[in-house]
């Protein structure tokens, strides 16, 4: 795809292709559409993340909120999107045994107590093992760290997002 085409979506197209780049947040779409027209596929990328940048701390915590926890209820239940359920598969998230599992919602819980919302780890940068790896060291990072770690996961997962769609490599960070 290029980026005449994704210039020349109306509104609900262009919500219905891009609504999940950033995980269960198509006003972040709604909102970029209307900085059309992109100058590149880069420029394109750069509104996703202005926008989650300019939103205040309440708004940059409600995106985290809407994420899943990693091999959480969401899988056990069926419920993931079709992106993260592509990205939980492809970290080999899908067939931890009942150990790994239950280690698992442990420190999620615990980090969720702390923190007030979910854990968030682009997991299709890593291996399985890196996730409760990161969890637990994530655990101990002042608060307003956490954030930033958290939004800058959020970009990593919606930059490799966007390059699914686009047909494209992940831009340069
Ligand atoms: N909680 C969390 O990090 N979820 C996400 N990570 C990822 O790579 N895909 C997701 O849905």
């Amino acid at each position: 795809m290029d980026v005449e085409k994704v210039n020349s979506m109306d509104f609900g197209e262009f919500v219905d292709v891009f609504g999940n780049v950033i995980e269960r947040c198509p006003l972040i779409a709604a909102a970029v559409w209307s900085q059309r027209p992109f100058s590149d596929l880069e420029d394109l990328e750069k509104h996703f993340f202005a926008f989650i940048d300019a939103l205040p701390q309440s708004g940059q915590e409600g995106i985290l909120r809407c994420h899943p926890d990693l091999a959480g209820r969401e899988l056990q239940r069926g419920a993931l999107t079709a992106e993260s359920l592509r990205e939980h598969s492809g970290a080999g998230l899908m067939s931890l045994g009942a150990a790994e599992r239950l280690q698992l919602a442990e420190l999620n819980a615990q980090y969720r107590a702390r923190f007030g919302f979910p854990f968030v780890l682009a997991v299709r940068l890593g291996d399985r093992e890196a996730v409760p790896r990161e969890l637990a060291r994530r655990l101990q990072c002042p608060p307003a760290q956490e954030l930033r770690a958290a939004l800058g996961e959020v970009k990593k997962i919606g930059r490799l997002r966007l390059a699914d769609l686009l047909g494209s490599p992940p831009a340069q960070q």
